[in-house]
C-alpha cells in the first residue's frame, strides 16, 4: 500500500539526503518524491515551482546544498553564499506557497561564532564574528534560519531547522582536495598504506576540535523531530562530546591499518579551534545519538571500500 504522506527528500544522492531515505524506506514509508538532478535544478525559481505544483508534497527535507570542507569552503565563496541562498529560497517558498504540510531544514554547526562558548548552545547564534573560511556558507545558513523562522511567523509555516555537527557516513564524499576531514582522513589512509609510506600529512596543527555524527543518527534525529517538534527555536544535532583531529587522525590510522607517522602542515588551516555543540535541548526531548566514532569509522571505511572501484571508474 502506498503511504498517505508525500515526502520530497531534496538532495537525496547526498550524504545525508540518502541516509533520510534509508531512514524513512526503514519506516515503510514508500511515497518518497526523488526527482533527479537532470530533471530538477533547485537553483532554478521556474523548475521548483513547477516541481512542487506538479507534485505537491506534504514534506519535505531540505538536504541538498552546496558543501564542503575547509578548502572547498575557503577556495570557493562566491558558490557557496549564492547556491546556498538560492536554493533554499526557492524550496522554502515553493514550499510554503504550495502546502507543503512540513519543512526540515538543515544548517550547520558554523553558524556559530568563531570563538562560541564551548560547549555552544542554540543560543549562541549571532552573538559574535564568524570563523573565516566558511563564513559564506555560514551567512548564507543563517539566512535559511531566518526564513523559516519568517515563514513562521508571518504565513504559519511549519519549518523547523536543525544545526548538525560534522557528519560522514557511506555515501560521504572522499574528494581529496574538498571533502571534510574524517572521509579525506579515510583515504589518505588507505591510499598510504597501498602505497607502504612512511609519513602521512595532515592539514592544519591537528589541535582544533571537532564533533562527528554518523549520519544514520543524524537521519534519525531528523525524522523524530519531523514527528516531535514544531517550533521556531534551533535545534542542535550531535552527540556532545568531540576530539582533536590529530587524535582522529590516529584513530581513523588503527581503523585503516596504517602503521607510519602522522606528520602534520601548519601552513594549511586550522579554521576554527573547537566546535562542540550543546546537545541538552534534543536529548531533553527524548533524542540521543547511537553510533560510536570508532564504530561509525569502521563501517564507513567498509563502506568506502566497497565503493573505492566505482570511484575510480568514475
Ligand atoms: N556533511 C556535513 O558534515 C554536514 C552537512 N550539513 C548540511 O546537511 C545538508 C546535506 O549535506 P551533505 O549531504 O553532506 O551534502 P552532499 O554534498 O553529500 O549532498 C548535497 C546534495 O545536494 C544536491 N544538490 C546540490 N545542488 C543542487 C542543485 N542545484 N539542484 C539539485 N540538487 C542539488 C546534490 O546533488 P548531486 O548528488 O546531483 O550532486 C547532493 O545530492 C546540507 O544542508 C549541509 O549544509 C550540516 C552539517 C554538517
Ligand atoms: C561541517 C563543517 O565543515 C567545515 O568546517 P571544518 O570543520 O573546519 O572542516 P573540515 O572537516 O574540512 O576540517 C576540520 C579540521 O581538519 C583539518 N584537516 C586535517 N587534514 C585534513 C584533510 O585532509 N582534509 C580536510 N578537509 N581537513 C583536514 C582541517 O585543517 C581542520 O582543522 C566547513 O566547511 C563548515 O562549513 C562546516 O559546516
Amino acid at each position: 500500500m502506498e503511504s498517505a504522506s508525500r515526502i520530497y527528500i531534496a538532495g537525496h544522492r547526498g550524504l545525508v539526503g540518502s541516509a533520510i531515505v534509508r531512514r524513512l524506506a526503514a519506516d515503510g514509508e514508500n511515497n518518497l518524491l526523488l526527482p533527479s538532478r537532470e530533471s530538477l535544478d533547485l537553483t532554478s525559481q521556474a523548475q521548483v515551482e513547477r516541481f512542487f505544483e506538479t507534485e505537491r508534497p506534504d514534506q519535505v527535507y531540505l538536504a541538498a546544498a552546496k558543501v564542503g570542507g575547509i578548502h572547498a569552503n575557503d577556495t570557493y565563496p562566491a558558490e557557496f553564499i549564492r547556491d546556498n541562498l538560492v536554493i533554499q529560497t526557492n524550496v522554502i517558498h515553493a514550499a510554503w506557497k504550495h502546502g507543503v504540510r512540513k519543512l526540515c531544514f538543515l544548517g550547520s554547526s558554523c553558524i556559530y561564532p568563531k570563538l562560541a562558548p564551548q560547549p555552544m548552545t542554540e543560543d549562541a547564534l549571532l552573538t559574535g564574528p564568524l570563523e573565516p573560511t566558511n563564513e559564506w556558507y555560514a551567512i548564507a545558513k543563517i539566512a535559511g534560519i531566518k526564513l523559516c523562522q519568517a515563514y513562521r511567523r508571518q504565513y504559519g509555516f511549519d519549518a523547523i531547522s536543525l544545526m548538525p555537527t560534522n557528519l560522514y557516513g557511506p555515501g560521504d564524499n572522499f574528494d581529496l582536495q574538498n571533502s571534510h576531514v574524517l572521509p579525506a582522513l579515510v583515504r589518505r589512509f588507505d591510499e598510504a598504506k597501498q602505497r607502504g609510506d612512511a609519513t602521512v600529512t595532515i592539514w592544519g596543527t591537528g589541535t582544533p576540535r571537532r564533533e562527528f555524527l554518523h549520519v544514520d543518527d543524524l537521519a534519525d534525529a531528523a525524522v523524530f523531530l519531523m514527528r516531535n517538534y514544531s517550533d521556531e527555536g534551533i535545534v542542535n544535532v550531535g552527540v556532545g562530546e568531540d576530539l582533536s583531529i590529530i587524535d582522529l587522525a590516529r584513530l581513523v590510522a588503527r581503523v585503516v591499518g596504517y602503521t607510519g607517522e602522522i606528520a602534520t602542515d601548519a601552513s594549511k588551516p586550522d579554521g576554527t579551534p573547537r566546535k562542540l555543540l550543546d546537545v541538552s535541548r534534543i536529548h531533553a526531548m527524548g533524542w540521543n545519538a547511537r553510533v560510536g566514532l570508532e564504530e561509525g569509522v569502521r563501517s564507513t571505511y567498509d563502506w568506502y571500500l566497497a565503493h573505492a572501484a566505482d570511484r575510480r571508474a568514475g
